[in-house]
């Protein structure tokens, strides 16, 4: 690829071809290239989206050569009369190439990456890190440049000042750190300008050409912003500032929207301005580590993909937990709830993942329709199934914990849930009855994030007897905890050693701190390596999007209709008491709770 390096270790263009949809997927004749040798491998393909409804042109959506994936281009248009019958049968190599970003001529491409909201918790506390740290690893291009936008008004020099204080380094590398980050800092500029102003936007636009000085230019903006400005932004940036000869590129933060209708209207917002292969609708958990892992455990393992189904899995536990409270973001968080916060995103995407059928290849939309199969197989929630939560004050220790109700920014009256449990179910042939409990909640006893996946009872079990009556804590259970201190364990039963014969329950332990000695990459780096490299693989596609509201819309205005008052717990605490009966309500207990963990 034109700005890779051997050292980044993402090296995902080593993935190996995938066949994708016939339907998209079209083959196109290898044309030698009149200016160069010919090609090494003579098999292409190019993926073609739908035609973008503004013009006559086709989106190439992943390019394939050989055994390798390129590097892609997608927002590169090919001219209609190049591809009858959806076949892009007329494309040359040369073209090939040249749309992949290939051609020695383009290899002199740039990569701006612009902030937006650049003065922001977020931007400061995971975009610029990540951002360095992606430098740091040699995964940015030769030609980057950063730019910050915002309202605030900050020198270059000043938003570098912002920017070192929250720059780390891998512990692996430290000695050149410092010079690496004086480096990157020097990458880094600042434009201030307003959300909703084209002529401040046409400003970035100079400015960026400036630093792209003549070379192809691709250009990806961060939305670090409260939702209500991203269209403001999304219409500036697209008719001020997009690129004129490379792609455009812009990753929404969530939320997306607090309801179907108004996910719908946000969708419809950005579609005016954007095709869908532009947006790149960010959901950090997707990010994560062993949220990456789950595929890679259950479809490369043969010992659990058989177990993958009611037949053998009892439930499935998604469970999101912080030890601190919504401090800061109270404003924020009343008007969306623990349940558009953690539950319809973060856990759903992580239940899609783990629940849908083999894709057809590691490819973006292959996984994607495996994703969106499963969220519309699921049953909408029901209020019987949802138990809710606020965190009242607490004093341990000499030291009183607020109440949610103590933030300033929240209303005194608030019934905003702090805490939610649900039981939800997909109603397919795999799926059919098995419980998928979820629980997330702030200012708990702990933070984590796991999943755990509680499997059957062993028919006619020789060794009954030696569990005694509770034959529940016999029974398998994987874990994949996602933080903190990653790890995957199975609990298994063994027999103690000795002459006897005394069971024992014991994790065959996965714990990638003592397995790996390599600082586990934050999720926001991997997200915007795949942003940089348009892979779509773990953003979330609206289809996906228009899915998962449906499951929680009907439950989310029920719960403000009814206005049903969360049950309190004490910040610190395990959370209400109505997570276990709802849980029991299933036979479930709740593994996280069990004195072994
Ligand atoms: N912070 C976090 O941990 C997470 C945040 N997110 C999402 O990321 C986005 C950014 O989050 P975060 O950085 O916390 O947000 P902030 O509230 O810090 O806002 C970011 C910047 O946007 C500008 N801004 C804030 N409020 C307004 C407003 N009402 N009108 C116009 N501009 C405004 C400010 O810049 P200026 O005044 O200089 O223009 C501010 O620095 C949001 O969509 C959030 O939901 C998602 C997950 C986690
Ligand atoms: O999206 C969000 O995630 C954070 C938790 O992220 P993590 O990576 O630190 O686990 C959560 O605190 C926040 O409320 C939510 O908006």
């Amino acid at each position: 690829m034109a700005f890779s390096s051997p050292k980044c270790p993402s090296s995902r263009f080593a993935l190996p071809p995938s066949p994708g949809p016939r339907s998209r997927r079209v083959a196109a004749a290898a044309y030698p290239s009149p200016s160069r040798a010919p090609l090494p491998r003579r098999f292409f393909s190019t993926r073609i989206s739908s035609q973008s409804p503004r013009n006559r042109h086709w989106r190439v959506v992943s390019m394939h050569e050989g055994a390798a994936t390129m590097p892609v281009s997608p927002e590169k248009e090919i001219d209609l009369k190049k591809v009858e019958n959806g076949v892009a049968s007329a494309i040359s190599a040369e073209e090939h190439r040249d749309l992949a970003g290939l051609n020695t001529s383009k290899k002199d491409s740039t990569v701006s990456i612009t902030v937006v909201g650049a003065s922001g918790d977020l931007a400061k506390k995971k975009i610029f890190p990540a951002l360095f740290a992606l430098y740091y690893e040699d995964c940015l291009p030769e030609h980057f440049t950063v730019f910050g936008y915002a309202r605030s008004k900050m020198t270059d020099a000043e938003l570098r000042n912002m920017v070192s204080r929250t720059l780390t380094c891998r512990i692996d590398k430290r000695e050149n750190c410092s010079e690496k980050m004086d480096q990157f800092l020097r990458r880094c500029f600042y434009h201030s300008g307003q959300y909703d102003s084209e002529e401040n936007f046409a400003e970035l636009d100079k400015k960026l050409k400036e630093h792209e000085a003549g070379r192809l230019s691709n250009r990806l903006f961060y939305l670090s912003i409260p939702p209500n400005i991203f269209i403001d932004v999304v219409k500036c940036a697209s008719k001020s500032a997009s690129s004129a000869n490379g792609w455009t590129r812009v990753i929404v933060e969530k939320p997306f929207g607090r309801d179907s209708e108004s996910s719908a209207a946000l969708t419809r917002g950005l579609k005016e301005y954007l095709v869908e292969e532009q947006i790149f609708r960010i959901d950090h958990y997707l990010g994560k580590e062993l949220v990456e892992n789950l595929s890679v455990l259950r479809f490369s393992n043969l010992v659990f993909e058989p177990l993958w189904s009611r037949q053998y899995i009892r439930n499935v536990q998604l469970i999101f937990s912080e030890d601190f409270g919504t401090e800061g973001r109270g404003g924020y968080f009343d008007n969306y709830g623990i349940i558009r916060d953690i539950m319809q995103n973060h856990l759903l995407q992580i239940l899609a993942l783990f629940a849908m059928e083999t894709p057809v290849s590691l490819d973006a939309e292959d996984i994607r329709n495996e994703k969106v199969k499963v969220l519309r197989s699921m049953r909408p929630l029901q209020l019987e199934n949802v138990v809710i939560g606020q965190y009242k004050s607490h004093t341990k220790g000499g030291v009183t914990y607020p109440a949610y109700t103590d933030d300033k920014t929240v209303p005194k009256d608030s019934l905003t849930p702090t805490f939610a449990a649900a039981a939800l179910f997909i109603d397919n042939a795999r799926w059919d009855g098995v419980p998928f409990l979820m629980k997330a909640g702030k200012a708990l006893h702990t933070k984590r994030a796991e999943i755990r996946v509680q499997f059957r009872h062993v028919p006619g079990n020789l060794y009954k007897r030696s569990f005694g009556t509770d034959l529940d804590r016999a029974t398998n259970e994987l874990v994949i905890r996602v933080q903190p201190d990653e790890a995957i364990y199975l609990k298994i039963n063994n027999k103690i050693p000795g002459l006897g014969m005394r069971l024992d329950r014991s994790n065959l332990n996965l714990h990638y701190a003592a397995r790996y000695s390599k600082e586990i990459p934050d999720a926001y780096e991997r997200l915007l390596l795949d942003a940089i490299e348009g892979e779509r693989r773990l953003f979330i596609r609206s289809d996906e999007l228009d899915a998962a509201w449906a499951l929680f819309t009907p439950l989310l205005k029920e719960l403000e209709e009814k206005k049903i008052v969360p049950e309190l717990y004490p910040y610190g605490s395990r959370g209400p008491v109505g997570a276990h009966y709802l849980a029991s309500k299933y036979n479930v207990r709740w593994g996280d709770l069990s004195c072994e963990h």
